[in-house]
């Protein structure tokens, strides 16, 4: 089986976190992960799972204004470094353009530490987008909390989890094997 994962990251939490999802369905499935800017119909081509993935701005997917809000922050934080692609484009706007994707799929976030209710989830709203393109969830969606732009090791163990659990989850759905069909 191959899986590909689409993510955008403005600080680089969520791709720390893609990162994990990778490690975890890398068990049982050939598994890609591509930024959102390079997600093209080329890199999607043959995938049986596609994994979508972002950070939470303003309770949903990104937009515009926040992404460049985003730049303003990393502008006055000498701590803060914007992931080389971050300037591009957002979940939001790739989904919004039609991407051809296979029926199985899964959503993931990253956010806040605090309750769901008061910080949202982009991971929601993406779902809600595919399900909207008539796909098939393998896996409820996948939150990430990355307080003050840091990720505790538990939430990286979390992350390897849910990837292995999705891939594993589309298997089951489909009957593919990793042994049986290679890239
Ligand atoms: C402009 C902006 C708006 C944000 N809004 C929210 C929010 O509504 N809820 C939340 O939980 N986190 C919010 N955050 C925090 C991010 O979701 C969090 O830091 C995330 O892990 C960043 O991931 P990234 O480094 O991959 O971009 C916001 C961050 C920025 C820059």
């Amino acid at each position: 089986m191959r899986t590909v994962i689409v993510y955008e990251s403005q600080f680089g939490n969520t791709r720390q976190v893609a990162d994990a999802i990778a490690e975890g369905a890398r068990q049982v499935s050939e598994v890609r992960m591509v930024n959102v800017n390079d997600a093209t119909p080329e890199r999607l081509d043959s995938a049986d799972l596609v994994l979508v993935g972002g950070p939470t701005h303003v309770h949903g997917m990104s937009r515009p204004e926040t992404r460049a809000q985003a730049q303003r922050i990393a502008d006055a934080d000498d701590n803060l470094i914007l992931e080389p692609q971050a300037p591009g484009t957002g979940i939001r706007e790739w989904l919004e353009s039609g991407p051809v994707l296979p029926a199985l799929v899964a959503a993931f976030d990253t956010r806040a530490d605090a309750a769901k209710w008061l910080t949202g989830s982009a991971a929601r709203h993406i779902a809600k987008r595919l399900r909207g393109h008539g796909r098939t969830m393998v896996i409820e969606p996948g939150s990430f909390l990355a307080p003050d732009n840091d990720i505790d090791l538990s939430e990286v163990e979390r992350a390897r989890d849910w990837g292995a659990r999705a891939a594993r989850s589309a298997i089951e759905t489909t009957g593919l094997d990793y042994a049986r069909r290679t890239i």
